[in-house]
């Protein structure tokens, strides 16, 4: 599947210098977002994926379906001040940011094996900061799920060796 035929770059988006990587065509595209969700299906199940986390809000439109396929619970990581019941909280920076994401502090058993989605890997900021809350509840983080990855930011080195699969990599 040409994924990268279907991802739009918006240059100084949503602040100068940034080269926005948009997926909305690639989920506007049945086939292609099918096929994308499929294949990380596959490796999350070959990770051992017992439920799947993703961060607000474009880790939704990768983590939700991806867990449908594996039949397995999807649990959500919102910004600050969305969940409403207990949470633990982690700040974190991104490309262009910085912000506080929260998990419910009943969402993952200890010892159960996590799989991360995300639609984009940039400073690694984002699942980072996952990774943490999850571990902070017990969860044992067995790979992490992207459809993109800015090679160049290196993210990677944020994420303790946890297995990486991204279905597309942008080395620039
Ligand atoms: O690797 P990082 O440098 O952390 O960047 C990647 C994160 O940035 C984007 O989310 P954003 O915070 O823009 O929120 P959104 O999903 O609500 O658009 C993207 O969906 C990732 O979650
Ligand atoms: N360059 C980028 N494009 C799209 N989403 C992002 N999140 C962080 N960096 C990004």
């Amino acid at each position: 599947m040409d994924y990268r035929s279907l991802i739009r770059d918006i240059p100084d988006f949503p602040k100068e210098g940034i080269l926005f990587r948009d997926i909305t065509p690639l989920l506007a595209d049945g086939e292609a977002y099918r096929t994308a969700i499929r294949q990380l299906g596959e490796q999350a199940k070959a990770w051992g994926a017992e439920v799947i986390v993703g961060p607000e809000a474009r880790g939704y439109v990768v983590g939700a379906p991806l867990s449908y396929a594996l039949g397995v619970g999807f649990v959500p990581v919102r910004k600050r001040g969305k969940l409403p019941a207990q949470t633990v909280s982690v700040t974190y920076d991104l490309e262009y940011g910085r912000d506080i994401l929260e998990i419910h502090t009943d969402a993952i058993r200890p010892g159960q094996k996590v799989v991360l989605a995300d639609d984009l890997l940039a400073t690694g900021g984002t699942m980072a900061a996952t990774m943490e809350l999850v571990r902070k509840l017990g969860g044992e983080v067995v790979g992490a799920a992207f459809f993109i990855e800015l090679s160049a930011l290196n993210g990677r080195s944020k994420l303790d060796d946890i297995p990486v699969c991204t279905l597309v990599k942008y080395e620039d």
